[in-house]
């Protein structure tokens, strides 16, 4: 991976002690797709030792077979951490960050978004709920409530500890002190590892035809030694669609923006690059949403290849055939009432982060103007990076 690359996404991964934020750290390790887990626990009495069989010696900076890398720091070292991390040279492609049990992730979120290192983006909250303990731990601790309030993924864990009109009752008390997020279900932290990680792109030598790694057999002896039901899985994946779009059209930014502000909240995940023809004839902008959370990057297209949008769109209950339809009738249809104006962008741009420079061809939007001609996108109440795009209006 050379310098140029995109940034690389910080996931945070909170919730109340014993939730099962370790149990799903570790599915993510062991079903990385690929990736290079750089891995920071903020809580050295927090860490499972399943945590600590799969990320080595926790206490310092290790690196085995997989690329997983483990530090464990309190909320003041994050910065260090991450700058360890996003060496190049640790060809790390996204970080987890799991907070401690009683930290308030909103500080974990703020000190990502201050962070003034130039190859992190923040990539999101997932908050891990015991289904079995969520009442309990409200009445005690009502600051859930908040920690709900801006996460963008809910995972509600521990199902296999209630009964189905429980998990229903939940359901129905998270999504009101969640607004629209998602909420997915799960046991033992086992969700969809594509919700949070996306396939490696990195056809190195060393991964075009790869022996079987560590991670393979400490996977591998995992679902032996516990009992691992792979039909449990087939079940998960089953309960997830996937849909891809391609286009060689451009697509239309304000159309785009009203699907992606609109979006059903079954979808958890979209990621992928897209064409905005001439309004960025120089850039592709990578986009990525987590739940509610919405990132783009713009980045030069790469010289050979054609240009198209390649999207892939990951959720549950999705009406698979509408978001094809929806996505289509984003592309721009070639008569002259659709041509986009120089405004079109700014409702795209809002959610590029800011990036001192910005990347090569890149310029800054127009404005500032009035704000809120466009309207905020949904979930516009968490914190914005900093040094954001200017908000045009
Ligand atoms: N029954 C059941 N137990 C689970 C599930 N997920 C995790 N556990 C168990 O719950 C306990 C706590 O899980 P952890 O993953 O350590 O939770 P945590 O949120 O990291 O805990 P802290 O670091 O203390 O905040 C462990 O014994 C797990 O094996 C689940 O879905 N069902």
């Amino acid at each position: 991976m050379s310098e140029s690359r995109s940034p690389i996404p910080v996931v945070l991964l909170a919730g109340f002690l014993g939730s099962g934020k370790t149990t799903l750290l570790n599915h993510l390790l062991r079903r990385n797709q690929g990736n290079r887990i750089g891995v920071v626990v903020n809580d050295f009495g927090a860490i499972e030792i399943d945590a600590m069989t799969v990320a080595g010696q926790v206490g310092s900076t290790v690196s085995l077979g997989n690329g997983c890398l483990c530090c464990a720091v309190d909320v003041g070292e994050l910065d260090d951490y991450l700058d360890k991390l996003t060496r190049p040279e640790a060809r790390i492609d996204v970080i987890v960050v799991e907070a401690s049990g009683l930290a308030e992730p909103q500080e974990l979120v703020r000190m990502i978004l201050a962070s003034d290192n130039p190859r992190i983006e923040y990539g999101g909250l997932a908050e891990v709920v015991d289904a079995a303990e969520f009442g309990a731990t409200r009445a005690r601790h009502p600051e859930i409530d908040r920690h709900l309030a801006i996460a963008d993924l809910v995972v509600l864990n521990k199902t296999d500890r209630v009964d189905a009109a429980a998990v229903e009752r939940l359901r129905t008390e998270i999504g009101e002190l969640c607004g629209g997020t998602p909420v997915v279900e799960t046991r033992y932290g086992r969700i969809d590892p594509a919700l949070l990680l996306d396939a490696a792109l990195r056809p190195g030598p060393e991964d075009a035809v790869r022996p079987l790694s560590f991670e393979d057999l400490y996977a591998d002896a995992y679902d032996a030694e516990h009992g691992h039901d792979p039909g449990h899985d087939a079940h998960l994946h089953t309960a997830y669609e996937s849909v891809s779009f391609e286009t060689a059209t451009p697509l239309h930014p304000r159309r785009l923006m009203d699907f992606l502000d609109t979006r059903p909240p079954g979808l958890y995940r979209i990621k992928g690059h897209v064409d905005f023809g001439a309004c960025d004839p120089r850039n592709r902008y990578t986009v990525h949403a987590v739940g509610r959370f919405l990132r783009f990057h713009p980045e030069p297209w790469p010289e050979v290849g054609s240009r198209a949008t390649r999207l892939v769109l990951i959720g549950s209950g999705l009406d698979t055939g509408g978001l094809r339809a929806r996505l289509g009738a984003c592309a721009l249809r070639g008569d002259a009432q659709d041509v986009p104006d120089e405004r079109s962008m700014w409702g795209v741009l809002r959610w590029v982060p800011g990036d001192a420079d910005g990347p090569e061809g890149w310029e800054e939007p127009p404005g500032p103007g009035p704000s809120g001609a466009e309207g905020r996108p949904a979930g516009a109440d968490r914190p914005d990076p900093p040094r954001a795009a200017p908000v045009p209006g």
